[in-house]
């Protein structure tokens, strides 16, 4: 058999500190080498992802210490930021390429930047025509859609842009480079993506006008280092969540995990469902809301989801799959088109995946339909280098009569490095 092997459990009992949002991080170090002063970021996500930005922020001269998982960015201003004298490489991260593209739009010289295979496959069009109409010039496969791209940034002009995606990397790219920019840049969605790049950005000082799915900066705002707390990431929690609610017996208590409301459709879905979760001790620390999450096994029932709620649990479908296959009658999951250019094309791989490991899965053109049973046979099942569905298929053989063997479970390590010694740590 290929892969780890990840057997079945009877239970699962014990507290898990989910490591730091990746959103966050990601955000915290950018904006920290943005900033004037420096910037102290605890609880920094170690996943592959964050330190691709750590990296890239290095190579455009902007040094960082890090200690564990405490990261020192000695910021100087945007001014500071040099020309790389190499190809900047994101590795996996679509949010390090997209918040960077738009940072960099307005720096005075040329950039090029690429990623691995699954990055070089994903769309950056929705970035860069923006960025372009901005004033930044980008060249690139396929008219500045794929990676290795290249850029020459300099004098931007504010504008407002309708997206027709949902996507915080988007409007993130588009408001980092409005900073940079003369006049005011504002960005419209079609649906609330996750806010934290405007909290975050307040806390450094700058203004930022929010009016439902509107958001608009003036150019020129200048943004002072700050002390950053990353809350958990709701995002690795999700794995537990299901685990817990599904795993038979015990409880799993999940402190210090992000709750903003702009990521908690997993909650909202899994409660609907019939999920025991219960949140403890709500409080909001750097302009982010956390709390202690307490979760205990209970039945689930299919449910229906679509429309606003997909960007607020874009992540955590493959996990939430899982959690409906082995739910009562059946889950249908819409508007969420979004899952074909991520890692992988999360709506094949999922289906596909789970599949093979004995359930019923449909695919729609926009989702999935999945229908419920009452246990999952388990398998063979591989990550194809997605962090998602490494930790989904481990979840699955968890929760299955005859284990999963996963292959290239290591992909976990793009958000989640600890992941397996916790799920041993956990399982009864
Ligand atoms: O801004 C971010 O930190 C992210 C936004 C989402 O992507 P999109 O902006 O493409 O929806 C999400 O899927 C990704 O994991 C992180
Ligand atoms: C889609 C994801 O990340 P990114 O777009 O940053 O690669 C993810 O973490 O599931």
């Amino acid at each position: 058999m290929r892969g780890v092997f990840i057997k079945p459990v009877s239970g699962v009992e014990g507290e898990i500190r989910v490591p730091g949002d990746k959103s966050i991080s990601h955000r915290a170090a950018l904006l920290g080498g943005m900033a004037h002063g420096d910037t102290h970021i605890s609880n920094f996500l170690l996943g592959q992802d964050c330190l691709s930005t750590l990296r890239c922020l290095k190579q455009l001269g902007v040094p960082s210490e890090r200690e564990g998982t405490e990261v020192w960015i000695h910021g100087k201003g945007m001014e500071a930021w040099t020309e790389p004298t190499d190809v900047l490489d994101a590795g996996n991260s679509g949010t390090t390429s997209r918040l960077m593209l738009g940072v960099l739009a307005g720096s005075p010289f040329t950039v090029t930047m690429t990623g691995d295979a699954s990055l070089r496959s994903r769309p950056m069009r929705r970035v860069t025509d923006p960025l372009k109409l901005m004033g930044a010039q980008i060249m690139g496969r396929l008219g500045g859609n794929l990676f290795p791209l290249t850029m020459s940034g300099g004098q931007l002009q504010g504008q407002t842009f309708r997206t027709t995606v949902a996507s915080a990397q988007v409007k993130s790219a588009i408001i980092l480079a409005g900073l940079r920019a003369s006049g005011v840049t504002t960005v419209e969605e079609p649906a609330l993506s996750r806010d934290h790049t405007e909290r975050m950005l307040r806390g450094f000082g700058v203004e930022v006008l929010s009016e439902k799915t509107a958001v608009s900066v003036h150019g020129g705002g200048l943004l002072t280092g700050q002390d950053v707390s990353v809350p958990g990431d709701i995002s690795s929690a999700a794995f537990f969540l299901v685990l817990g609610s599904l795993a038979g017996s015990g409880e799993i208590i999940l402190p210090n995990v992000g709750v903003n409301p702009t990521r908690t459709g997993i909650l909202d879905a899994l409660i609907t469902m019939g999920a025991d979760i219960e949140l403890i001790d709500v409080l909001e620390i750097c302009g982010e809301p956390r709390a202690t999450l307490r979760v205990r096994p209970a039945k689930l029932r299919g449910i229906e989801i679509g429309g606003d709620m997909i960007p607020r649990l874009i992540d955590e479908i493959p996990i939430l799959a899982v959690a409906a296959c082995l739910a009562e009658g059946e889950t249908v999951i819409r508007d969420a088109a979004e899952l074909r250019v991520k890692e992988s094309d999360r709506i094949s791989t999922v289906v596909e995946g789970l599949n093979a490991l004995g359930a019923k899965v449909e695919e729609l053109p926009d989702g999935l339909r999945i229908h419920g049973q009452p246990s999952l046979r388990g398998g063979q099942a591989s990550s194809l280098g997605d962090h998602r569905l490494a930790m989904a298929w481990a979840i699955a053989g968890m929760l299955s009569k005859e284990g999963v063997s996963v292959e290239d479970m290591a992909a976990a390590d793009v958000s989640y490095p600890d992941f397996m010694a916790v799920i041993k740590k956990v399982a009864q």
